[in-house]
């Protein structure tokens, strides 16, 4: 069975090759938008795109999944530019948030969705802190503008979950493809 990760993310390549030696990497071409109703459904229905795109075309068992911010209901994803990523870390100052991870497995051509919510309490950062982490080059390929992996853990006050969830591969893909009969390395 050959198993393809169709994700362009350093981390979730990084996620998978600690559980499984024989993957391919192969990111898929898809916009991240939907017409989804709620946040959840977001996250599946990209993770879906992004699995069937690279599935119609090398076939395998495909791996895609998408990773949002959520505070309150709004959906926070990667920051375009600096301003984008200087407002959505003002606006999770001091708050909870959710990090959902949408996931769809192909296999043998039937599909595995799903997703998992982990929540995040920031700490109430300082306009001066704010300055510093957007000057370390980490939130402008990252959802909510942070990397929890990275200098942005020192945001972070507390988080409830799976922490692999918040760096966009949780562990509940691992299980399912063990499930589905690949053996963990
Ligand atoms: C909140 C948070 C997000 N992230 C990252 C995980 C994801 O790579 C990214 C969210 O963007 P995604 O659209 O989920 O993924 P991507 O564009 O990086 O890769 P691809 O679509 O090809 O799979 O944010 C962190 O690395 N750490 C964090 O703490």
């Amino acid at each position: 069975m050959r198993l393809i990760l169709a994700s362009q993310s350093p981390r979730r390549r990084e996620i998978l090759s600690k559980f499984f030696k024989n993957f391919d990497v192969i990111p898929s071409k898809v916009s991240e938008e939907s017409i989804a109703k709620t946040p959840e459904e977001h996250a599946v229905e990209v993770a879906r795109k992004k699995a069937c795109d690279v599935y119609s075309r090398y076939g395998g068992t495909v791996v895609g999944a998408d990773t949002i911010v959520v505070l309150k209901d709004k959906i926070l994803g990667k920051p375009r530019n600096k301003e984008e990523a200087r407002k959505m870390l003002r606006e999770l100052s001091g708050k909870v948030h959710k990090v959902i991870t949408g996931y769809c497995i192909i296999h043998e051509g039937k599909e595995i969705t799903g997703y998992v919510v982990t929540e995040v309490k920031f700490r109430e950062l300082s306009k001066e802190e704010i300055e510093w982490y957007i000057s370390t080059g980490e939130p402008l390929d990252k959802a909510g503008a942070y990397g929890i992996q990275g200098k942005g853990g020192v945001l972070v006050e507390w988080i409830k979950g799976d922490y692999y969830n918040v760096v966009g591969f949780p562990m509940k893909i691992i299980l399912e493809l063990k499930n589905l009969g690949f053996k963990l390395s």
